[in-house]
């Protein structure tokens, strides 16, 4: 039986993480590997040639999923039928730079871009914020749509689960694979929260498997959420191939489904679970199924957690003021 193809709208798309994410999307991994997909590129003018430099190297894969590429600088054609919506493209974070400073800078892109997704988006739009300050960004877009089931604006947490992962793999010599039930909570920004207390090794409580309280506050937590200023440092430029791949992760999950025993963090409108602001869009555990996400419920919350997910949902809160104040939301 032939699908309907996917249409799949990235913004930013000549950016560094539209190249790392587009010949992804286009060989099957955003979906699934029978998955047709139609990409529609959306930048802005200067950005446009670039793009189709990018689409030209896509039609020089050949990929079999690929149905077409089409580009654009409005909005409102680039969210025309969108099924799925990577709102990657706003300003990134360069040395010695706040992410506060950037709610400005990139909330004007956001809330025109909300609007065409409500005005143009298909039905069952699913919307990933990566654009930073990616929760208060969809916020924004969020409430600039207000057609559109606010649960389907999401902001990208899944990069620092991933690295959250890997630091605990490589301290207890585990596999990655072996790791199960790992949360992020909160804002994607350095007040966020990684916490193994929930989290499984090989079937044995992390925490326990660590054993090491000082380890957790003084490196694992400040490692996990500083690393994106650590790789700008680095690099010179903020994470791109590790940001596309767990913007992959993350649509893949939400549409696909979590695996039996497991979660994943996504930042989500909260419903005021764990004491979240009702409406803030803010990390939790999730588990996906056919197309939908859950709060993961019932989860003790120790009082080394609470701190810091309160710090961190308070950096929201903020956020949400603030931009409340720039007449974005
Ligand atoms: N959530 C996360 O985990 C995470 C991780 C890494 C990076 N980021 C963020 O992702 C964003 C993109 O990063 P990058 O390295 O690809 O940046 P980049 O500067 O390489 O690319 C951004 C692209 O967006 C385009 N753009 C700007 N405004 C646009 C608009 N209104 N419509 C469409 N396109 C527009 C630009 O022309 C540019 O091509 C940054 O905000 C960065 O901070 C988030
Ligand atoms: O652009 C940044 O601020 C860093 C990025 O969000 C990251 O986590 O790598």
């Amino acid at each position: 039986m032939t699908r309907t193809p996917v249409n799949v709208t990235v913004t930013g798309a000549a950016g560094q993480i539209g190249y790392a994410l587009l010949f992804r999307i286009a060989s099957g991994h955003l979906l699934g590997a029978d998955v047709p997909v139609k990409l529609r590129l959306l930048e802005i003018p200067q950005g446009v040639k670039a793009a189709e430099g990018t689409a030209m190297e896509l039609d020089d894969c050949a990929f079999p999923l690929l149905k077409g590429i089409d580009i654009f600088d409005d909005p409102n054609q680039g969210f025309e039928g969108a099924n799925v919506a990577l709102l990657v493209g706003a300003r990134p974070r360069t040395k010695g730079m706040e992410r506060g400073d950037l709610l400005a800078a990139n909330g004007g892109i956001f809330k025109p871009q909300g609007k065409a997704i409500n005005d143009h988006a298909a039905d069952d739009i699913k919307v990933l914020v990566v654009g930073n300050p990616a929760n208060t960004n969809a916020l924004i877009a969020q409430a600039a749509a207000p057609d559109v089931p606010a649960e389907r604006f999401t902001a990208m947490t899944r990069l620092d689960h991933n690295r959250a992962l890997t630091q605990l793999a490589q301290k207890t010599g585990a596999s990655v694979e072996d790791i199960k039930r790992l949360t992020i909570w909160g804002n994607h920004s350095a007040t966020q929260y990684p916490d193994i207390f929930h989290a499984e090794i090989a079937g044995k409580n992390a925490a326990e498997v660590v054993n090491d309280e000082a380890w957790l506050a003084d490196t694992f937590i400040p490692t996990v959420a500083k690393r994106g200023a650590a790789i700008i440092e680095a690099r010179g430029a903020s994470s791109a191939a590790s940001a596309a791949n767990a913007a992959i992760d993350h649509v893949h999950t939400w549409v696909n489904g979590t695996a039996e025993g497991d979660w994943a963090s996504m930042g989500i409108p909260s419903d005021g679970s764990y004491g979240v602001p009702e409406g803030l869009i803010s990390s939790f555990p999730v588990t996906t199924k056919d197309g939908k996400y859950e709060i993961v419920q019932g989860l003790d919350i120790n009082e080394f957690s609470r701190a810091r997910i309160d710090a961190s949902v308070k950096e929201l809160a903020e956020e949400r003021e603030a931009v409340r104040g720039l007449d974005l939301i």
